[in-house]
């Protein structure tokens, strides 16, 4: 029989982010734990100073000597933590980039449908917010914690060699503090951390929702309305908040009082202790000192216990994202004859539910197929599969007679230029945008591209022409420059196979000439999969695809399958009513 593996432990797994780090973090805890030692010495010598004066003839020297050692001390404190604070930090943000490095990795050997709006919210979550959890851990709380352990640990020992009847006097608030704060994070954990976030996420979630939307709540005169869910999800989180603290606040309470009563212990048997003649005046001096002030770090170690389970549940969301898997990369790969497209038989699930099932169709080569279908209907996910943003669940996908996954995943990209209905623009020049980092070829030819994309024109009216960073103060491209900037992009490409998904979707009328115009010179003489809502940019289509529930209901030309009176023909009938009902009334939406 197989062992199971036994799951790591968050510290184990922390320890093994920071891989070779490790000998910086241990360095660093090391030297705090000197430092937390000669923090002592102050203390210990308050106590030899006290003894001194209180046993006359007062040795002068030996005072300054005493001096002498609390400065030395203090100054070698600080270098000592100083230090450990630079390892730390080092070992910090190293391992910081090493995970983001990891994660931004592994998100590329994903498969590309992976990162959609639903899932990249997340993922930018887990690369920011967790990873930097793990920083500030490193960085400043494992420290921290190392001098809370460590203090209470010397004050205790110190006591006992002075009198340890005394010591384990003051250690009587402990259990009672450790009862006390184990109530407390039990009752926080029946309510739950992950409702207190999921709350917390409702509400912000709301509020960056009504600030995005407030132009539309204001033209549709929601404000009410949209104003009463924002303050129903923050007086929710309110009311969620107040319940918790209400349950949580006795045993906190009682942890506080704990951990403040060491003196309502120490000070009587002090006081007994010394009346009875056992210990002298700068012992009974230095058990107040220090059994009363080694608790102090309990509160922080408290608060601490908290940020460790954000860091824990931080970890199991890297290490889920960690453990998806990748797209697997064909071991022998086959290199297609031509750049024709089939599907046989092919069914994906996203989920439970096949999104699409039993799909086959084959797009001969330089031929164009589209594909119609109401929403929902699959046409996208069709369209994501070739080139390998899923793997079908049964069937399969070839291109030129080869399967899409025994093709390298490099070269299958390199075959397929993808215009999406949202795609994007990244913060850099304009040139860079239509480049996409192919600095071999020349910038005639980015021009060409960009003249047939029908945006040239523009583009050299801007200010830099195409040096112009896109997004830097005073650029604003509209939707449809926007668009013929990502056309220019694919023309550039110059990919045999080109997939469209609604590219003329949201263009106003010129725009829309200019698209179709550059969308024209896109599709010469390749294998093009097209998805389009308006179906008049798509009569000519060499082969139309009806999709209704995931299931190609028909298939043919345009005039075959009017004359085949079914979904298609009826779509056709509305689409002409519309567009005649938009030219009579003179509408251009
Ligand atoms: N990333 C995803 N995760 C889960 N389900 C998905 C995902 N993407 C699409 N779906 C589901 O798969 C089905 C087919 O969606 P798909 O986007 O392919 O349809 P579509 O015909 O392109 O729709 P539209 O015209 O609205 O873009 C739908 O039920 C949709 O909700």
């Amino acid at each position: 029989m197989q062992s199971v593996k036994k799951p790591e432990s968050p510290f184990r797994r922390l320890l093994s982010f920071a891989g070779h780090r490790k000998w910086l973090i241990t360095g660093a805890v090391l030297l705090t734990a000197i430092g937390t030692l000669l923090g002592f010495i102050p203390f210990l010598v308050i106590y030899l100073i006290t003894v001194e004066l209180l046993s006359p003839p007062i040795d002068g020297s030996y005072i300054w000597y005493l001096a002498i050692v609390v400065l030395l001390a203090a100054v070698g404190r600080v270098v000592f933590l100083f230090i450990s604070t630079i390892l730390s930090h080092m070992a910090a943000f190293d391992t910081l980039f090493g995970i983001k490095r990891t994660l931004i990795q592994k998100i590329g050997d994903l498969p590309l449908g992976y990162l959609n709006k639903r899932t990249s919210g997340s993922v930018t979550k887990i690369i920011t917010e967790d990873v930097d959890r793990i920083e500030l851990f490193i960085a400043h709380h494992l420290t921290d914690s190392v001098g809370g352990i460590l203090l209470p640990v010397f004050a205790i020992g110190y006591m006992i060699t002075i009198d340890w009847r005394i010591a384990l006097v003051s250690l009587i608030p402990i259990p009672l503090a450790l009862i006390a704060i184990k109530m407390a994070y039990r009752e926080s954990e029946n309510k739950s951390m992950k409702k207190y976030y999921d709350a917390l996420d409702r509400m912000n979630g709301i509020i960056v929702e009504y600030i995005r939307g407030m132009p539309v709540v204001k033209v549709f005169n929601q404000t009410a309305r949209s104003f009463h869910r924002l303050s129903d999800s923050v007086s929710t989180y309110r009311d969620f908040v107040i319940e918790w603290t209400k349950e949580c606040a006795p045993s906190y309470s009682a942890f506080s009082v704990c951990v403040n009563l060491p003196l309502l212990f120490i000070l009587p048997t002090c006081v007994w202790f010394f009346v009875n003649g056992s210990i002298t005046i700068p012992e009974m001096l230095l058990f107040l000192i220090l059994g009363t002030g080694y608790t102090s770090t309990m509160m922080k170690m408290a608060k601490f216990g908290g940020i460790w389970r954000q860091i824990t549940e931080g970890i199991s969301r890297i290490d889920a994202l960690l453990t998806i898997p990748d797209l697997i990369a064909p071991a022998v790969t086959k290199t297609p004859r031509d750049y024709s497209i089939s599907f046989k038989d092919v069914t994906f699930s996203y989920e439970k539910s096949p999104a699409i099932q039993n799909i086959s169709f084959t797009a001969p080569e330089k031929t164009v197929t589209a594909l119609v279908g109401p929403s929902g209907s699959g046409k996208s996910t069709i369209a994501q599969l070739i080139p390998r943003f899923w793997d079908a669940s049964k069937g399969m996908i070839s291109i030129g007679g080869v399967n899409v996954t025994d093709i390298e995943p490099e070269k299958l990209m390199d075959m397929v230029g993808f215009v999406f209905q949202d795609s994007f623009l990244f913060h850099e020049s304009i040139e860079e945008n239509i480049r996409m980092g192919k600095p071999e070829k020349p910038f005639d030819e980015v021009v060409a591209a960009a003249k047939a994309a029908q945006a040239h024109e523009f583009i050299m009216a801007l200010p830099d022409g195409y040096n112009t960073i896109i997004g830097s103060e005073g650029t604003y491209l509209s939707g449809g420059e926007q668009q013929r900037i990502i056309l220019a992009r694919t023309i550039f490409k110059d990919a045999p196979i080109v997939i469209l998904d609604e590219a003329t979707a949201f263009a106003d009328p010129e725009n829309e000439y200019k698209i179709q115009q550059a969308i024209d010179s896109l599709l010469k003489h390749k294998t093009v999969i097209m998805i389009a809502h308006r179906l008049s940019t798509i009569a000519h289509a060499d082969q139309i695809i009806v999709l209704s529930e995931g299931r190609i209901i028909e298939n043919g030309k345009h005039q075959a399958l009017i004359e085949q009176n079914g979904q298609y023909s009826r779509m056709w009938e509305s689409h002409s009513a519309a567009r005649s009902w938009r030219f009579n009334t003179g509408g251009v939406a």
